[in-house]
């Protein structure tokens, strides 16, 4: 049975989110007909849902058998008759029930990306019917807009697609990365090993390129909001068609020699503080690789970023980043012989 808005608006946590989340909780949330005498949930016992009453009477008795009856007058049936885990009451069913259930897990999700959303993330757009065109965003990306027709065309022979599931990990944080993705259809969120949503993904957004680029293991999760498609590229593949046409590389001796009308640079410097402290190329900024997607959005779209190769794979990640984001970036070779000057 559907469930309408408005209904699903008239509990809480639900009525403080927007409509395009609401959306989003309308097509998990379950309506449930329970008859009369039926023990909902039993005390102290773990629920993997949260319940609210829709219609009927439900009786919630405590430890102490003290009984509070809710019905659809009850302000309290607001919230759900199981607010806390395990639940401090038992719930029996005192009239044949009508039952909303939204499973927690989903509603936790639902709820932190909603307040991320607030904060950082912007998710304006995202949504379960969302049927942009995935190639073409993909192809407007700065990354792929410099990508050679060929390689384009390579690429697009070599995607295998991938059905997934709603709640299904695409990536796991922690593990070695094998592919490069690309999010065909439906809806994602990058997830930090805090469990802080790190940003929503739509049809056309790409992942997965931090672990190849840097040969190391995956620094977040993602995860499906909704039932999509993903298209992935195998590591070999990226590394020929996505990561060797992208870098690009200039020596010190380039730097002097560039013409006086050309754009200004910035050196940038992806190491720790901490490995800077006894050398690093004069005048070079230092944007730690994992402050760099934090910091982007101070960076000039007028100034060439040219990233010093003394932090090992972290530069080629570094560089990655800008040219995702739309900058003119390259890497300095032999960085380390230009500690007394370029
Ligand atoms: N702050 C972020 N915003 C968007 N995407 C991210 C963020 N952090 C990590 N990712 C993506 O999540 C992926 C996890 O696997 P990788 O490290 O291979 O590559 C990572 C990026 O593609």
């Amino acid at each position: 049975m559907a469930i309408s808005l408005d209904v699903l608006a008239s509990f809480a946590p639900f009525n403080t989110l927007n409509h395009e989340y609401l959306i989003q909780v309308a097509e998990k949330a379950a309506l449930r007909d329970v008859p009369k005498g039926t023990i909902i949930f039993k005390r102290g016992r773990p629920f993997p849902e949260k319940v609210y009453l829709v219609s009927g009477t439900v009786d919630l008795i405590d430890s102490a058998f003290q009984v509070n009856t809710i019905n659809p007058a009850s302000e309290s049936r607001r919230s759900p008759l199981n607010i806390t885990q395990p639940t401090q009451v038992s719930a029996v069913a005192k009239s044949d029930v009508t039952l909303l259930a939204v499973d927690s897990d989903f509603l936790d999700l639902v709820l932190a990306w909603s307040e991320s959303s607030d904060e950082e993330v912007d998710i304006s757009g995202v949504s379960l019917h969302d049927d942009n065109d995935w190639m073409s965003s993909l192809l407007q990306s700065p990354l792929f807009s410099r990508l050679p027709p060929a390689n384009i065309r390579q690429l697009f022979i070599r995607f295998s697609g991938q059905k997934v599931q709603a709640d299904e990990v695409v990536i796991k944080q922690g593990e070695r990365g094998d592919y490069f993705y690309v999010l065909e259809s439906g809806s994602a969120t990058v997830i930090d090993p805090a469990g802080k949503i790190l940003a929503a993904l739509r049809p056309g957004n790409y992942f997965g390129e931090e672990a190849l680029v840097g040969e190391t293991t995956r620094n977040a999760t993602v995860k499906m909001l909704t039932p999509g498609k993903v298209m992935r590229l195998n590591k070999e593949d990226f590394r020929e068609l996505l990561q060797e046409p992208v870098l690009r590389y200039l020596t010190a001796e380039e730097l002097r020699n560039r013409p006086a009308d050309a754009p200004p640079y910035q050196i940038v410097d992806v190491r720790l503080p901490l490995e800077r402290r006894l050398q690093a190329v004069p005048g070079s900024r230092n944007i730690p690789l994992n402050q760099l997607r934090n910091n982007v959005k101070n960076l000039d779209f007028n100034t060439v970023y040219v990233v010093t190769d003394d932090s090992g794979r972290r530069c080629d990640v570094a560089t990655h980043l800008l040219s995702q984001a739309g900058f003119d970036c390259y890497i300095l070779r032999d960085a380390e012989s230009c500690y007394a000057g370029i």
